[in-house]
C-alpha cells in the first residue's frame, strides 16, 4: 500500500519549530588481526556509535545555475519542470501524455515504512525529510552558445513537437549568461557554437562567475544557489605539483593565469569562494587536488563525477548481482553510439578518454569484494566504446556483452540492448543531485565524543548513487554498487528522522 506522508513518533526523534532532531545508534564493526597462540585470527567486534542529527526544516527558495544550460540536458530539465509546474500535457500517437518526474529518485521512488495488517506500506522518498519542490526552483546558468532555451530545446530534439510548442512562451526569454570557453579542453568541433564567452584572464573570468551568481541571487530573490556542470566533457587537467596540487598552488596559478586550469575548475573555484555547492555532472577531473583542498578549507559542498544515467547504471546493478551471486564476470564489453552534441564532443580522443575512465572504474569495488572469484589484482576484461552517429541524436543506443564463468567450467553470456534516451534519463538525475545537495547542507550531525555539531564532509559522498565515478574524501572507500548506494542514502535520511536502516529482514513474518 502507498501512503503520501507520515510522521515518526518515538524516543529517537523530536520535531521542533525549526528542526528535526534525532538520535541514531550506528551499529558497525571494528576489526582486529590478533595473534592467538602464534596464529593470526581476524576478530570482528560489533561496535555502537551514538549519533545525533538535526535537520533545518526551513526549505529555501532555491536557485539552480547550470553550466551548459543551453545543452540537451539543461534545456530538457528546464522544460520538464515548467511542464510539471504548469500542468502541460500533450497528445502523442498513443495517448495524451501527462508531465512527470519518472527517473527521479526523490520525486518518483518510494521507501518502505513498515507493515500494516500484513501489508507492506510505502511512502514517497521525498517524504523522508523536507525537500525543495522542483516547481519552486528558479533556473539559470551559463552557456558558450547564446541560443535561448526555447531554440535550444528545438536543437536538442528531445521533446515531442507539441510539448515544445507549448513550452516555447515560457523558455524563449531564458538566455544563458556568457560562459568560460577554452578550446584546449573540449573538442574542436564545439568551436562553432562558442559565440557567448567571457573574455579576460582566468581570474577575471572567476570574478565574473562570482558576480553572475550574486546578481542571479539578488534578481531572483533566492535564498540559496546550487551550481551544476552539465556542459561538455573536458579533457583531464594535468595535476602538477605547484600548479594545482594544493589550495595555495591552485589559487597562485589563478593569479598567474596558468593555462592548465580548465573552465570547469574555474567555475568550481568561483563557487567554492562564494560558498555555493558545485556538482560536476561530467567525467573530467574538475576537482583537482587543489580544488578539493579549497572546498575542504572553506567547507563548501562539492560532488560528482559524471551522471550515472544509463549504460553504467545498468552495469553497477548487473555486476553487483553477478559477483554477489558468486558468478565471475570475466569480460565486459560496453559499446554505445549516439548522435547528440555530447556525442560529437566525445568523438575527440581526449574528451572520450575522460568518459572512458569514468565508465570503466565502476566495477572495481564489486570485483575487489570477492577474493573467491578473483585473485588479488585480477579483474575482468573491460572495454568501453563510444561512437558518434548523428542520425540517432539524443537516443543513445547501448549494447553490452557480459561473459562470466559459472559452475564447473561453464560460461554464461548476457547481451543487453538499451535505448537510453540520454537526456530523458539524465535530467531527473540532475534534479536529484541539486535537491539532495541542498538538503544535505541543512543537516548537521555529531558523533559521541565530538564536541559540537558539524556538516557532512564537503566532498558529498552522499550523492554517489547519482554519479558514475563518486567523488569521495581522501582515504574513503568508493562504492559503486547501485543497491548499496541507494541504501546508504535512504538509511542516512532515515537516521535523520530516528528510523533504523531498512534491513529487509521482516523478522515478524519469519
Ligand atoms: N545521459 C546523459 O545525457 C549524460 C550522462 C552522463 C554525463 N553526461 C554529461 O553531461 C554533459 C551534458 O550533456 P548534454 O547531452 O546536455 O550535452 P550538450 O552538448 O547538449 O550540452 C552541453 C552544453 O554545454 C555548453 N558548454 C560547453 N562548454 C561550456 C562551458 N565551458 N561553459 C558553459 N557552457 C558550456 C555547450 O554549448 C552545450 O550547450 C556532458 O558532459 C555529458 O558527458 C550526460
Ligand atoms: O551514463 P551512461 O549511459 O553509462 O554513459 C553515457 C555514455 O554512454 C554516452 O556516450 C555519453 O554521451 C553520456 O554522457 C553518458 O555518459
Amino acid at each position: 500500500m502507498f501512503i503520501e506522508s507520515f510522521k515518526v513518533e518515538g524516543p529517537n526523534v523530536k520535531y521542533t519549530d525549526n528542526e528535526i532532531q534525532s538520535v541514531y545508534n550506528y551499529e558497525t564493526t571494528e576489526l582486529v588481526h590478533e595473534n592467538m597462540n602464534g596464529t593470526y585470527q581476524w576478530v570482528v567486534k560489533p561496535k555502537t556509535v551514538k549519533y545525533e542529527f538535526k535537520t533545518d526544516i526551513h526549505v529555501p527558495k532555491l536557485g539552480v545555475m547550470l553550466v551548459g544550460w543551453g545543452g540537451n540536458n539543461g534545456s530538457t530539465l528546464t522544460g520538464a519542470v515548467i511542464a510539471n509546474r504548469e500542468g502541460i500535457s500533450w497528445p502523442t500517437k498513443d495517448k495524451v501524455q501527462q508531465p512527470n518526474y519518472f527517473g527521479s529518485l526523490t520525486q518518483a521512488s518510494t521507501i518502505r515504512v513498515g507493515s500494516y495488517n500484513g501489508e507492506e506500506i510505502y511512502a514517497p522518498f521525498k517524504s523522508l525529510l523536507p525537500m525543495v519542490n522542483p516547481e519552486d526552483v528558479v533556473f539559470g546558468g551559463w552557456d558558450i552558445s547564446d541560443m535561448n532555451l526555447a531554440d535550444a530545446m528545438v536543437r536538442a530534439k528531445v521533446f515531442d513537437i507539441d510539448l515544445q510548442k507549448q513550452l516555447r512562451p515560457y523558455m524563449e526569454s531564458m538566455v544563458p549568461l556568457p560562459g568560460i570557453y577554452d578550446p584546449d579542453f573540449i573538442a574542436a568541433n564545439q568551436g562553432e557554437r562558442a559565440n557567448n564567452v567571457i573574455k579576460g584572464t582566468k581570474k577575471e573570468q572567476v570574478q565574473q562567475i562570482i558576480k553572475d551568481i550574486r546578481d542571479f541571487k539578488e534578481k531572483n530573490k533566492v535564498d540559496k544557489v546550487v551550481v551544476l556542470w552539465t556542459a561538455n566533457t573536458e579533457r583531464y587537467s594535468n595535476v602538477i605539483v605547484g600548479l594545482n596540487d594544493t589550495m595555495e598552488s591552485l589559487l597562485g596559478s589563478l593569479e598567474k593565469n596558468e593555462s592548465e586550469i580548465s573552465p570547469s575548475t574555474l567555475y568550481a573555484i568561483a563557487c567554492v569562494l562564494e560558498n555555493v555547492p558545485f556538482i560536476n555532472g561530467s567525467p573530467q577531473n574538475t576537482f583537482v587536488p587543489g580544488l578539493i583542498d579549497l572546498a575542504i578549507q572553506r567547507n563548501c559542498l562539492i560532488g560528482g563525477d559524471d551522471f550515472k544515467s544509463g549504460q553504467t547504471k545498468m552495469k553497477s546493478v548487473l555486476v553487483d548481482f553477478l559477483v554477489g551471486a558468486g558468478i565471475k564476470p570475466t569480460s565486459i564489453v560496453s559499446y554505445n553510439h549516439l548522435g547528440n552534441n555530447d556525442g560529437m564532443n566525445l568523438s575527440a580522443p581526449q574528451t572520450f578518454r575522460s568518459k572512458e575512465i569514468s565508465k570503466s572504474n565502476v566495477v572495481d569495488d564489486m570485483v575487489s569484494s570477492n577474493g573467491i572469484l578473483y585473485e588479488p589484482g585480477e579483474h575482468p576484461d573491460h572495454v568501453v566504446v563510444i561512437k558518434y552517429v548523428p542520425y540517432v541524436g539524443d537516443s543513445k543506443r547501448a549494447m553490452d556483452e557480459y561473459t562470466s564463468e559459472i559452475f564447473m567450467g561453464g560460461k554464461n553470456t548476457i547481451v543487453l540492448h538499451n535505448t537510453c534516451e540520454d537526456s530523458l534519463l539524465a535530467a531527473p538525475i540532475i534534479l536529484d543531485l541539486v535537491l539532495l545537495a541542498e538538503l544535505s547542507t541543512r543537516i548537521q550531525l555529531k558523533a559521541e565524543g565530538e564536541g559540537k555539531f558539524h556538516s557532512f564532509h564537503p566532498v558529498a559522498t552522499i550523492l554517489s548513487y547519482l554519479t558514475k565515478a563518486p567523488l569521495v574524501p581522501p582515504d574513503t572507500p568508493v562504492v559503486n554498487a547501485l543497491s548499496k548506494q541507494r541504501a546508504m542514502l535512504e538509511n542516512i535520511l532515515r537516521a535523520c528522522i530516528g528510523l533504523a536502516p531498512e534491513n529487509n529482514m521482516i523478522l515478524e513474518y519469519k
